[in-house]
C-alpha cells in the first residue's frame, strides 16, 4: 500500500530540512493511518497514503502541556514527539526550534519573528487554543510556515467559567470562602444580590459571547452586547451601537475580543468612569485588554464592586512559578483588593475542552505534514485536494508556496507541463499564495527534478512533494 515516501524539502536558505539525501527508494514499512480517513469515511481503503519524508524524521516539539489526546495522534504518525510541559524562555526555544519541523504551542509561547527567524526546519505551528496572537502569523506565512489553532472547542468550558464567575461576584463567595478558610466567620447580605433581573453587557460576540448570552438568559438575566460588527442575537439579546451604551447599561461586564492593536487597554479610566456604581467587570479575554491599575483605581474607589480576571499582560511560563511584581508591576496591588476572583488562565483548562483541542489540532497537523492540506489554517490561503487513490501509483502531489506576484503560475505549469496536471487547486492570501497540484506519469527519477526546478523559480517561499 505504501508509496516510497522520502521527500526532499528545502527551507528559504537551502538547507536541507528533514534529510539530506534524497533515495526516492526509502520505503518505510511501519504502518500508517492516513489522516485523511479521520477526516471523510468516502476515503477508507482506497486512499493513497501520502507522506513527505519517513514520518519517524518529522521532529515535533509541543509545550505547555498539550493534552495527551494530541500527543497520541502525532506518536502514531510515527513522528519523533518531545512534549514538555510548561513554555520555554525565549533563548532555549530558539535553540530548540532550530531543528523541529512541527511545534505545538498554547497561549504562553512566543513564536515572533525573533525566535522564528532560527526555525529553518519549521513548516507548521498548532496552537492548541483558540488565541493565536502570541504567533507572528505575517512571518510565518512569508516563511512558508502554515498556523492551526482550535477556533472553538474551549468555548463553552470558557462560558461556564464566566457564568460561575457573574454569581460568584455577586455574592462575594471568594472573599467568604478565604474568610473561612481562616475561621472567619463573616455572614452578611449586604452588597449581595442575585442575578436574575440583572443586565450582562457581553464585548465582542463571538463564540464564547454567543454560548455565554444562552446561558445568561437561562437565569434570568437580559443581555445586551457591542461588537464591531452586525451580528444576530441569541434569544432577546440586544447589540447596542458602542462600548460607551453597553457600559452604561450593565451591570457586568464580560470581556471577549480578541487581543488586537485596537483592543489595547479598551477598559481603561475613561471606560471605568461610564460603567454603573456598584457593576462587576470579568476578562477572560486576554489580559492586554484591561488597563489594570486602572480597574485597581476603580475598585478603590468602590465604582466597580468586583472583578474576575483570568489574564493577565504577563502570565509565568509554567505551575509553580510566581505571579509577583517582577512579572506585572501592580501584582501585590491587586492581592490587596476586596471581591476581585484571580484565576491562572483557566477559561478553557477542562478536560472536555482540552482533549477536544489535542484531536483537532494534531489532525490537522498530521493532515498538513503529509497531505499539504490547509483547511482551517490561520494565516494561508485554504486549498485541499482530494485524496490520491491506491489505484495512482505514479501520482505525484506537488505543493508549491510562493510570493503572490503576477506570473508564478505560468512558470510552474511549464515546470509541470510535462506531465497530466490531474487536479490543481490555488489561492491567495496577503502576500502569499498556496498551490496544490495532482499530477501523473511521475517516475521516481523525475520526482527531484521537478522539486529543483520549482525551488529554482524566483517566486518560491517553499515547496514540498508528496507522493
Ligand atoms: N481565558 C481563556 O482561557 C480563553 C479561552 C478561549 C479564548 N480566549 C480569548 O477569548 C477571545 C474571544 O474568543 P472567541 O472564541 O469568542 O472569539 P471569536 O473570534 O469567536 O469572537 C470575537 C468577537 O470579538 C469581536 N471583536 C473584535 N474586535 C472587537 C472590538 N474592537 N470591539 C468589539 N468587538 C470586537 C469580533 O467581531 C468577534 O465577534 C479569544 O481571542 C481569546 O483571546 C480566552
Ligand atoms: O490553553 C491556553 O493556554 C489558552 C486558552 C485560551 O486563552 C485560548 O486562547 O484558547
Amino acid at each position: 500500500m505504501s508509496a516510497a515516501q522520502n521527500i526532499p524539502t528545502r527551507n528559504r536558505d537551502g538547507a536541507s530540512a528533514v534529510t539530506n539525501s534524497f533515495d526516492p527508494s526509502t520505503s518505510p514499512s511501519q504502518s500508517f493511518i492516513s489522516p485523511s480517513q479521520s477526516f471523510s469515511h468516502r476515503q477508507s481503503v482506497s486512499t493513497k497514503q501520502l507522506k513527505p519524508f519517513n514520518t519517524q524524521d518529522v521532529k515535533v516539539l509541543l509545550l505547555e502541556n498539550i493534552n495527551v489526546t494530541g500527543q497520541d495522534i502525532l506518536r502514531e504518525q510515527g513522528y519523533q514527539v518531545e512534549a514538555l510541559k510548561a513554555s520555554l524562555p525565549e533563548h532555549e526555544l530558539i535553540e530548540k526550534i532550530k531543528d523541529v519541523h512541527v511545534i505545538g504551542i498554547r497561549s504562553k509561547t512566543k513564536l515572533t519573528a525573533k525566535v522564528l527567524e532560527h526555525a529553518k526546519n519549521l513548516i507548521v505551528i498548532g496552537c492548541f487554543c483558540i488565541g493565536t496572537n502570541q504567533v507572528d502569523l505575517n512571518y510565518a506565512a512569508n516563511a512558508g510556515i502554515a498556523v492551526f489553532n482550535s477556533p472553538f472547542s474551549n468555548s463553552r468550558s470558557v462560558a461556564e467559567l464566566v457564568i460561575s464567575e457573574i454569581i460568584a461576584l455577586a455574592r462575594q463567595l471568594a472573599d467568604r470562602s478565604m474568610e473561612l478558610h481562616k475561621g472567619i466567620w463573616n455572614k452578611v447580605s449586604a452588597g449581595c444580590w442575585e442575578v436574575r433581573g440583572k443586565t450582562l453587557g457581553i464585548v465582542g460576540y463571538g463564540h464564547i459571547g454567543n454560548q455565554l448570552s444562552v446561558l445568561a438568559e437561562a437565569m434570568g438575566m437580559s443581555v445586551i452586547y457591542y461588537d464591531v460588527v452586525n451580528l444576530m442575537s441569541m434569544g432577546t439579546a440586544k447589540q447596542v451601537p458602542t462600548l460607551k451604551a453597553l457600559l452604561e447599561g450593565a451591570d457586568f461586564v464580560t470581556l471577549h475580543v480578541p487581543e488586537l492593536p485596537e483592543t489595547q487597554n479598551m477598559i481603561s479610566t475613561e471606560q471605568f468612569g461610564y460603567m454603573r456604581k456598584g457593576s462587576y467587570l470579568i476578562n477572560a479575554s486576554r489580559g492586554t485588554v484591561v488597563d489594570i491599575p486602572a480597574l485597581v483605581e476603580a475598585m478603590r474607589s468602590g465604582k466597580i464592586a468586583g472583578a474576575a480576571i483570568d489574564v493577565y499582560p504577563n502570565e509565568p511560563a509554567g505551575n509553580g512559578e510566581y505571579f509577583n511584581k517582577e512579572l506585572n508591576a501592580w501584582a501585590e496591588d491587586l492581592r490587596t483588593l476586596k471581591n476581585l476572583i484571580l484565576t491562572p488562565h483557566i477559561g478553557g483548562s477542562t478536560e472536555e475542552a482540552q482533549s477536544a483541542i489535542g484531536v483537532e489540532v494534531a489532525d490537522a497537523l498530521a493532515k498538513y505534514v503529509n497531505e499539504g492540506s490547509t483547511v482551517g489554517a490561520v494565516n494561508m490561503p485554504e486549498v485541499n485536494l482530494r485524496s490520491l487513490t491506491a489505484d495512482e501509483p505514479n501520482h505525484v502531489r506537488i505543493i508549491y508556496i510562493h510570493k503572490n506576484v503576477p506570473g508564478v503560475l505560468r512558470r510552474v505549469n511549464e515546470v509541470l507541463g510535462e506531465h497530466n496536471v490531474d487536479k490543481q487547486m490555488t489561492d491567495s492570501r496577503g502576500d502569499v499564495a498556496y498551490l496544490m497540484a495532482d499530477i501523473s506519469n511521475v517516475n521516481q527519477g523525475d520526482i527531484s527534478n521537478l522539486y529543483n526546478s520549482l525551488e529554482d523559480l524566483g517566486s518560491r517561499v517553499r515547496t514540498r512533494v508528496l507522493y
